[in-house]
């Protein structure tokens, strides 16, 4: 009889993709807060006195608490140890904190406070208390968003071991997307509407209050599938995560091809997005109400695609070969962004829509093929890795490509709606994120090679491996 309910549960399909469902909300809530401000720099400016240095410093905070006190490493492990639904909620939980922090200091009255920082009396930095408030707000949030996309992974894996894991992925990752497409084409004309530049934020913490409901539902039918597959006569205990197994992910070669894959990879496109407006004005002279729009299509192909090559890899495979065409794609596109002749604006929408479908390609096999690397039990933790890697190069690049600009790029002044402002060789950058590219082929042809020595079956597609799997342990 309870193996009957246990099939009942865990492969009823309605709710496989009903639990997929609340888990990507819930994930879309957070990254649409993750986005939210972006497209709000001029109006902070222009509303409550922030400069350049302020926004940037505000936008760095998003990795501090993850890079440099390892919170990222410890979600990972606070994941595998005490399960989906505890971190699930602790993710929501830092989240909200994070926002309400962020909200507050953003529509207070700070009267233009100061906050300054000196040992043994000389004095370090000063900065404006508000700056510093939201700063320290979005760290907090920093830590829930990214936590909530690990847990979302391992959640998803949970519930479709077997039965189209890549496409189930592959959708969650496309609600991330939904999420950033809602901020960046939302967030302006709300702000503006309402003349308050925390309007967006209010909304994104209402959202994410519905975010948190949709995952305490996901929590009660977790719980349930959990106490029946229990309960079952012959179900062996999953084996408990250990401190010493960041040891045994470490000693996995394959492991750090895909982490290293993965940083590159993502190298060479968020960090792309932040100069991408100026680049589209500066060398394809798309005018500057319009040229935002051309990289915001990146997402939108994305919400299609990403799905599409993660069913692509459960039923044919091809896994590592994905992630190496997904890498030349990138060559190819920068390669072509570099070229100084080509200006014409067309050029540049098929570019981005091409780096989009690259940007489909890749995280459709990365995440699930890391399900074929490690253990289950250790999941969390090596995502958090990879993770925590990666966001060293969304942190860094930015600025890498910021000095090379200023140091190595300016070639005289433009004049942009009447201002006359710096004008910028891209060639460089462009070059720089090529080589990212390259770099990225060269890991994913050292992941596929390994992959032959090893048998991790990446080549294979998911729905043929998992069928062969009996137990929730045996991921090879
Ligand atoms: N369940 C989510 C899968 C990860 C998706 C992946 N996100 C990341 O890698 C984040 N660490 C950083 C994303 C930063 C974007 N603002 C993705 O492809 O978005």
């Amino acid at each position: 009889m309870k193996e009957i309910i246990r099939k009942k549960m865990a492969a009823s399909p309605v709710l496989r993709w009903t639990v997929l469902g609340l888990v990507s909300f819930t994930m879309l809530t957070g990254y649409v807060i993750a986005d939210v401000m972006a497209p709000l720099k001029t109006l902070l400016e222009q509303q409550l006195g922030w400069d350049s240095s302020d926004y940037g410093l505000f936008t760095s905070g998003y990795g501090w608490l993850n890079i440099f006190l390892l919170m990222l490493i410890f979600g990972g492990m606070i994941l595998d140890k005490k399960g989906v639904r505890y971190a699930g909620v602790l993710s929501v939980g830092l989240m909200i904190g994070g926002t309400l922090l962020k909200y507050w200091a953003i529509t207070a009255d700070l009267g233009g406070a100061v906050s300054s920082f000196s040992i043994g009396g000389h004095s370090l930095f000063s900065v404006k208390s508000q700056v510093l408030y939201a700063t320290l707000g979005f760290a907090v949030f920093g830590v829930g968003v990214e936590m909530i996309g690990i847990t979302a992974n391992k959640a998803v894996v949970k519930w479709f071991r077997g039965r189209s894991l890549a496409l189930a992925l592959g959708i969650n990752v496309a609600a991330g997307r939904i999420g950033t497409a809602i901020a960046m084409f939302g967030s302006l004309p709300l702000a503006r509407m309402t003349g308050n530049p925390g309007a967006p934020l209010a909304v994104c913490l209402l959202l994410l209050c519905i975010g948190l409901l949709s995952f305490l539902v996901f929590c009660v039918l977790d719980r349930r599938e959990d106490r029946e597959t229990e309960t079952l006569p012959g179900t062996e205990k999953e084996e408990e995560f250990k401190l010493s197994d960041i040891v045994k992910i470490a000693k996995i070669k394959a492991f750090w091809y895909i982490t290293i894959l993965c940083v590159l990879f993502y190298s060479a496109v968020f960090p792309f997005l932040k100069y991408a407006t100026e680049l589209m004005i500066q060398k394809f002279h798309v005018s500057p109400g319009f040229a935002g729009a051309i990289p915001a299509l990146l997402p939108f192909g994305n919400i299609l695609l990403t799905p599409l090559f993660g069913s692509i890899y459960d039923r044919r495979g091809h896994g590592a070969t994905i992630m190496l065409i997904g890498s030349a794609l990138l060559v190819c596109v920068y390669t072509l962004f570099a070229i100084p002749a080509l200006t014409a604006n067309w050029m540049a929408v098929v570019l981005v829509l091409v780096l989009g479908a690259a940007l489909s390609l890749v995280p459709s096999a990365m995440w699930p093929s890391v399900t074929k690397i490690v253990p289950y039990r250790m999941l969390g933790t090596s995502y958090s890795m990879i993770f925590w890697i990666q966001n060293w190069g969304l942190a860094f690049v930015p600025l890498l490509i910021g000095v090379v600009l200023k140091n190595h790029c300016i070639a005289g002044t433009v004049v942009i709606d009447g201002v006359v402002s710096t004008r910028y060789d891209y060639t460089l950058p462009m070059l720089i994120f090529a080589g990212f590219g390259a770099l990225s082929i060269v890991f994913a042809l050292l992941l596929r090679r390994e992959d032959a020595r090893k048998g991790y079956g990446l080549e294979k597609p998911n729905d043929e491996l998992q069928t062969n799997s009996t137990t929730k342990t045996q991921i090879p």
